[in-house]
């Protein structure tokens, strides 16, 4: 590194001290905390995408800013690579040491240190850098974002380009456009959406199927609006959109899918009168998971479909389509979830004859996984997911169409499976592809909501969360599912585990939260609220509570 660009690094990191005791990590989704403290480590992100840009041949990196379902002081950053996926997990260790490094003279050893190794050559002997910036509605973005901004532009070569205000999947969507030579603006995400759309809605057999109206919760946050905008572009969606953040409500505070998932109630907005039997979805905070509900009668309890139910109808679509298909075109069709999987959608998909594996939590982990099939649908419980479709399978699909006649069965079937690949965002998990693939297939299968939650009987479960002093004392086995420390608190669990009908728990620490994370199911409410409770006063006799 020549003088020049340690004195860039120097000069611009000195304007973003880092606060006193911050630890941090790279975690499930990219660094997050309280927007106040998040300066420095936004700012040497950019230097890292900066670097990373480089790296890759001056591929255009992407640098989203927000904190998802987190509260609304909150605030976080994540990179996207140039196929829109998330960074690469072997740069994430650099990313942690970067975060925390104590001075401007110690990060810049290290990201000399690290040039080195990784062979990346800066200023007239390397390449241009670009990086592209995206926030969520978060107004701690609006600084964040420059010292985003710095931070790449302290990389000589390397530029910054702030794209606004987006949502994560429509940043990572972009970013993969545009290094594929595509068009990259948002106004081409949607005319994508909405021509994909279309063209599903367009090859429904009976055409005539009416479907209700959609009653949307934009968890206050980027999503609602930007549906907003979409709604624009099409004409054949009947939908109303609640929670937008301009009637007064607070981000992600009692509303949005993480609240709706996880509580099993309405959210702020939704009435237990005017809403019964009414389609509805949320999406959360950065619009990239989706859950749909509805209000059965009474109290604001709620018949949740999630992130297992939204998969299971995906899954079976894409199998009538290759159903009809069968002997014309091989396919390896697999379906990747995580331990949160509720166990009956896992009976469900098995019973489909599909291939369901399992990954670690956060969707860097089961996106990886996807990859290992010709069609890979991926989802985690809370409504993040997506479907992806190798380049080889599609190319193969559209060669196959050219021998078949037109408006034949094969012919839709394929034409369905490649507009499929086309709406659904092959980057990342997208809440509002996710909606518009949702709500063609209910319309195809000319099914309610009801209907489609009869698919299979979710078995009870109940999730918590554990505030202790540590929450890194609990390690867990590489599936999640048991723990290795602390010594002893695995046979306690198992212990409790046994006395209920088929129960089912584990524990692990959140990489989003400083909390230890509870999951249990078992055959009723009642056992699934009880085995979690004690599981988790196992937890605190084991780490101690705070
Ligand atoms: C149980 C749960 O919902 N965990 C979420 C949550 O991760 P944790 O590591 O559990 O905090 O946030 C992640 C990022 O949004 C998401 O991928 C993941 O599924
Ligand atoms: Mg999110």
């Amino acid at each position: 590194m020549d003088e020049t660009q340690i004195a860039s690094l120097l000069k611009s990191s000195s304007l973003f001290p880092i606060p006193q005791s911050l630890k941090l990590s790279y975690g499930t989704a990219g660094f997050r905390g309280d927007a106040t403290l998040l300066p420095s480590t936004v700012h040497r992100v950019g230097i890292l995408s900066s670097l990373r840009s480089l790296k890759l041949n001056s591929s255009t990196i992407g640098l989203m800013i927000t904190a998802s379902h987190n509260k609304l002081s909150d605030n976080g950053v994540k990179v996207s690579d140039p196929s829109g996926e998330m960074l690469s997990q072997d740069w994430e260790p650099f990313a942690d040491q970067i975060a925390n490094a104590s001075s401007p003279q110690k990060l810049v050893t290290l990201i000399n240190d690290f040039m080195k190794k990784e062979e990346i050559l800066i200023g007239g002997e390397g390449g241009r850098g670009e990086v592209w910036l995206g926030r969520d509605s978060r107004p701690s973005g609006e600084s964040l974002i420059k010292a985003a901004e710095i931070g790449v532009s302290s990389v000589l070569g390397c530029v910054a380009v702030d794209k606004g205000v987006l949502t994560t999947p429509e940043l990572h969507w972009m970013v993969r456009a545009k290094n594929k030579g595509l068009k990259d603006t948002e106004k081409d995400y949607f005319e994508n959406l909405t021509t994909s759309f279309k063209c599903l809605i367009d090859l429904i057999p009976s055409n005539g199927n009416k479907i209700s109206k959609l009653v949307l919760d934009g968890a206050n946050g980027v999503g609602g609006v930007k549906m907003e905008e979409l709604r624009g572009y099409l004409s054949n969606l009947d939908i109303e959109i609640r929670n937008t953040g301009r009637d007064g409500g607070v981000l992600n505070e009692s509303v949005g899918a993480d609240f709706v998932q996880k509580e099993k109630v309405l959210p702020l907005g939704f009435g237990v009168k005017d809403d019964v039997g009414v389609r509805c979805v949320s999406f959360d905070g950065d619009a990239d998971r989706l859950v749909y509900f509805y209000v059965t009668s009474g109290d604001n309890k709620i018949e949740l479909l999630d992130g297992d139910k939204i998969l299971s109808l995906f899954a079976l679509f894409i199998k009538e389509q290759l159903n009809t298909l069968e002997g014309k075109v091989l396919s390896r069709v697999g379906v990747v979830q995580t331990a949160y999987a509720n166990g009956a959608s896992t009976d469900y998909l098995k019973g489909l004859g599909l291939d369901v594996v399992f990954a670690k939590t956060g969707v860097k982990h089961l996106h990886e996984r996807a990859t290992e099939f010709d069609v890979g649908i991926y989802f985690e419980a809370n409504g993040h997911g997506t479907i992806l479709f190798s380049e080889g399978f599609v190319s193969l699909l559209v060669e196959k169409q050219k021998e078949m006649s037109e408006g034949s069965d094969e012919y839709n079937a394929v034409s369905r499976l490649v507009a499929v690949s086309n709406l659904i965002n092959q980057a990342v998990g997208d809440a509002i592809s996710g909606l518009l693939l949702v709500e063609v297939i209910l319309r195809h299968m000319g099914w309610s909501v009801q209907k489609w939650n009869e698919l299979y009987k979710d078995l009870p479960s109940r999730q918590v969360k554990v505030e202790v002093p540590d929450r890194t004392a609990v390690v867990t086995t590489s599936e999640e599912t048991e723990a290795l420390k602390p010594l002893g608190i695995q046979e306690a669990i198992n212990g409790e585990i046994e006395k209920y009908q088929r129960g089912r728990a584990f524990i692990r620490p959140s990489g989003t939260e400083d909390v230890v994370r509870v999951y249990a199911e078992a055959s009723t409410q009642e056992d699934a609220d009880s085995l979690a409770s004690s599981v988790a006063q196992l937890v605190k006799s084991f780490l101690g509570s705070i």
